[in-house]
């Protein structure tokens, strides 16, 4: 099997390409001829080193296709850092998908959910693999949770599996505090990148591995004093250098060895120049890889700062990951086009991809430099690093040629730290196949009520066919037991085109409305829609949910899923999508906007000579330079600000109900009132939920200091407005911005009046007070953001049943089917979490082949979805009505 076959192998794994998607994730697959012990270890240390800074590493290894193609063994290793406050949580042996995908939505969820990542338990997995070649095994583990780590101590996960009868049977994982005592504690006993007796840490690493190898691949990395750029390679003789095996290349000290399991490396002292045709050569082979790792800390150590402070490509990551959208968004565009590449990615794709990247690299580097703080980088070299970076950020999504480049770059800027990226895969020809043409013409009940089945298109899911590779692979098999225009789609409060062209590309009926409806027009509308997206004007409570008997699936276009009754519409089999950081940066924007305008008083300059009233005064207005800055709830939008505010030269300081890693030199505090007593201006970032009701009122305005400034942009129920106005008209305050309020009219008009809110008459006669139509969010970049988010959620969701994102279901996903499966079905089961469900739903699904199958639970809701094949097309309907007699069903549905 060609390497480009193996990577493709690799992506079919479920787990892979849901784990690659994922932000905050770096991956890397290595070769397999080293032993599993060693890579771990050196993996382990490697990455606990970057894990601190950034919130997650994840790495996995699989040994090679055996002879039938089958996976023989995939193992995982992984670190979730919590910034710098501890050692990383770490797991640590065989793991599958489960865990990943659990601990992934751990990952997601660190800086949102703390209630339920204390707890740790044991499980049991069982999975075999499919028949197709690129076999993996699903697993229900039951590793709830994980706990986060605040602490020096850490977890030790550990999972492993036995074979029956040459097969994986099960997996057994068990976690155990584990007590550390420095990093020593981590140091690894083999290394992949063997630092010649230098410690790791004292050189620059670049790895660099195809996905899983057919047969025995050589190991290679090679270590230089300042940079190393390592390969494992293939044992074919795809890396075309002298010896057909392997390639190494280097620019910097010509102290290096190559240090391979197999023996086939040489070791000793060579030169750039004897490995760079070597290189040269093999480029094209590279292409083909994963992951790309560069690591170098010393170089970056800053003097001043202890170890994990000092990492500098961790918070580029972050910055790409984490803070700004749009960079936020050009990785996982990258890390989608990774995992997308098979299908849709052509060569020609990717070049474009990357001319594109120049603005969002551009953005980044912005970012960076904000972020990072202009001074403290100005003397490392800051502008060199930077164009490593923008070159690192081209380089993503570019052929290996870029490797060079990137290589080159890390060498000759000793400034990297460490950096991960997942390079594109090579893209190759999905035939459009024409091999299901067993067009099903009768009537099965399911969970769009009674539809036509249909056959399920040939087509890929979403993506265009792509023509690069010349390989002729099945295409993913389109799950639909519906036309696809049965489908419809109600779109309200003007959800932007590019999510309403993602949907109507899959041939939904979309009807799209400027704004939100009244309760009697919504409840005639939303009776049979499957799909409705949203904003945060429309109020899905119960009362409007129960009359919508076909839907399925909702889309909050934003942030926030307050206006949601989750629990209802998970109980109804209803799941929720939201897009929970895309308008991040906007609201931040914003904020800082006001601050500025606030303490110059702008709004009232504006006003004054808008009404012709020349008013040059001076007194009340200040510079925001040296004033602090409180911010509440130091989440998304949070932690953007606080970053923002720094580069200004303000002071911040930050109150959050949750242990959060600092930006910059924020400071957090321990107490809201300690917060209100300090700070000049306040803002205000939490969610709405019981505890922020009315959070800020007349007792939290006395706390606040004589002409400070208030800012909310959260929810207008967080702040007491009527005891905002008292204080306004004190004199206590200085000013204020407001962009939320208890009740906001459904669409555009003169609404803002008394009969919205009693106090608005009040409010608006106020003097500095800016008061704006809830449009922290409103960008085009933002809303373009969300919308292609939401709507892929939809998507995804309505067509393959996978729950990834979701706001109120369990998150589960299993690998797409292809047309090579052309008697196989999905089922997708939605049911109370009661015991005993499992085993009646097994008994039914048991008398066909289940090749796979995920079960997760949350709350009172559980989610299961099993793909099964051998089903005769008259046998659908018995199994549907099998499933939907159950007692514990809440929803059926069933997709082939
Ligand atoms: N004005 C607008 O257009 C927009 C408004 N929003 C609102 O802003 C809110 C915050 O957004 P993100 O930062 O993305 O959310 P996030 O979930 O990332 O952060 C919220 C933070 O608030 C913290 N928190 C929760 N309860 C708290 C309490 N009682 N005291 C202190 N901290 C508390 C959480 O621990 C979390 O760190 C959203 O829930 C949404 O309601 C979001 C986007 C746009
Ligand atoms: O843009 C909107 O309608 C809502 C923005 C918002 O408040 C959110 O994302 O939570």
């Amino acid at each position: 099997m060609a390497l480009e076959d193996s990577k493709a192998a690799f992506l079919r794994i479920p787990w892979a390409a849901a784990l690659l998607n994922r932000p905050n994730v770096i991956c890397r697959v290595p070769g397999s001829r080293q032993s599993k012990q060693s890579l771990e270890d050196s993996l382990f240390a490697e990455i606990l080193k970057t894990s601190r800074t950034i919130n997650s590493c994840i790495a996995f290894y699989a040994k090679p296709l055996d002879s039938d193609g089958n996976i023989t063994e995939v193992s995982t290793l992984m670190t979730i850092g919590d910034g710098m406050n501890g050692h990383p949580n770490i797991l640590h042996g065989g793991i599958v998908a489960s865990i990943i995908d659990e601990a992934m939505g751990i990952l997601q969820s660190i800086n949102h959910e703390r209630d339920h990542m204390t707890k740790v338990g044991k499980g049991f997995a069982h999975g075999e693999s499919p028949p197709q070649a690129f076999g993996s095994f699903t697993a229900t583990l039951n590793i709830k949770y994980l706990k986060p780590v605040h602490t020096p101590d850490s977890l030790l996960v550990t999972a492993r599996y036995t074979k029956r009868e040459g097969r994986k049977e099960w997996i057994h994982a068990e976690v155990k505090q584990h007590h550390s005592h420095g990093e020593d504690d981590y140091a690894p006993s083999g290394s992949a990148v063997d630092s010649g007796g230098n410690s790791a840490s004292d050189s620059a690493v670049i790895l660099l591995s195809p996905a899983i190898s057919n047969g025995p691949a050589a190991e290679h990395s090679i270590q230089v004093d300042r940079a190393v750029f390592g390969m494992a390679g293939s044992r074919e003789p795809t890396v075309g250098s002298a010896s057909g095996k392997k390639a190494g290349f280097c620019e910097g000290e010509d102290d290096f060895r190559f240090d391979s399991a197999d023996g086939l490396a040489c070791e000793g002292e060579a030169t750039s120049e004897q490995l760079r045709p070597q290189l040269m050569s093999s480029v094209d082979t590279y292409m083909s890889c994963s992951v790309v790792l560069l690591v170098q800390d010393r170089a970056m150590r800053l003097p001043d700062r202890p170890f994990v402070e000092g990492c500098v490509m961790p918070s580029v990551l972050k910055a790409a990951l984490s803070f700004h959208p749009c960079s936020r968004r050009c990785f996982q565009g990258e890390m989608q086009c990774h995992c997308d590449a098979l299908r849709s990615v052509t060569f020609a794709d990717a070049q474009r991809q990357d001319s594109a990247l120049g603005p969002m690299g551009a953005a980044l580097l912005r970012d960076f430099w904000d972020q990072a703080g202009a001074a403290r980088w100005r003397a490392q070299g800051r502008a060199k690093l930077l164009t490593c970076i923008t070159k690192a950020c081209r380089v993503i999504c570019r052929p290996s040629t870029h490797l060079l480049q990137l290589s080159t770059f890390a060498s000759q800027y000793k400034e990297f730290h460490s950096i991960a990226f997942v390079m594109p895969t090579a893209a190759r020809d999905i035939p459009q196949g024409n091999g299901h043409s067993d067009s099903l013409a009768r009537t099965v009940s399911n969970s769009f009520g009674t539809l036509d089945l249909s056959t399920s298109p040939t087509a890929t899911f979403h993506s265009p066919l792509s023509s690069y590779g010349g390989h002729q692979k099945p295409s993913t098999k389109q799950l639909k037991p519906f036309q696809t225009q049965d489908v419809k789609v109600l779109l309200l409060e003007n959800v932007n085109k590019t999510g309403q062209d993602i949907l109507r590309k899959q041939g939904y009926r979309v009807e799209a409305l400027k704004s939100a409806l009244p309760d009697d027009q919504l409840i005639e509308k939303i009776r049979d829609v499957h799909v409705i997206g949203i904003r945060s004007k429309t109020q899905l409570r119960a009362n409007i949910l129960k009359h919508a008997k076909n839907l399925i699936v909702i889309g909050c276009f934003c942030i926030g899923t307050n206006q949601v009754d989750l629990q209802y519409a998970a109980q109804n089999g209803i799941c929720v999508f939201n897009s929970p950081f895309s308008n991040s940066r906007s609201v931040a924007e914003l904020m800082i906007g006001e601050i500025i305008t606030l303490a110059r008083q702008l709004g009232d300059r504006n006003n004054e000579l808008h009404n012709g009233v020349w008013n040059k005064v001076s007194a009340g207005c200040w510079e925001v330079r040296g004033k602090t800055l409180g911010i509440v709830g130091y989440g998304h939008v949070g932690s953007q600000l606080s970053v923002m505010a720094e580069a200004m030269g303000m002071k911040v300081i930050f109150y959050d109900v949750v242990n959060l890693m600092s930006m910059g030199v924020a400071s957090p505090v321990h107490t809201l009132e300690e917060l209100l007593r300090q700070a000049d201006f306040v803002t205000l970032h939490v969610p709405e939920i019981p505890e922020t009701m009315n959070m800020i009122s007349t007792a939290q305005f006395d706390q606040m200091k004589q002409g400070a400034y208030l800012l909310n942009a959260s929810r207008g129920s967080v702040v007491d407005i009527p005891a905002l106005i008292k204080t306004m008209q004190a004199g206590k305050l200085a000013g204020a911005a407001l962009d939320v309020y208890p009740n906001e009219p459904g669409g555009n008009g003169e609404h803002f009046t008394n009969k919205l809110n009693d106090f608005t008459e009040d409010l608006r006669k106020l003097k500095n007070i800016l008061l704006t139509p809830h449009i922290g969010g409103s960008t085009e970049e933002a809303q373009s953001a969300i919308g292609a988010e939401v709507a892929d959620s939809l998507v995804k969701y309505v067509n393959l049943g996978t729950t990834s994102g979701a706001v109120n279901m369990p998150e589960v996903t299993l690998r797409s089917l292809t047309m090579d499966e052309p008697n196989h079905v999905r089922v997708i089961y939605i049911h109370k979490n009661v015991p005993g469900v499992l085993r009646r739903v097994n008994e039914i699904l048991g008398d066909h082949n289940v090749d796979k199958q995920m079960t997760d639970s949350r709350g009172d809701v559980a989610y299961l979805m099993a793909d099964i094949s051998s089903v005769n097309v008259s046998e659908i309907k018995d199994l549907y009505q099998s499933l939907e007699d159950l007692g514990s069903r809440i929803r059926t549905r069933v997709l082939y």
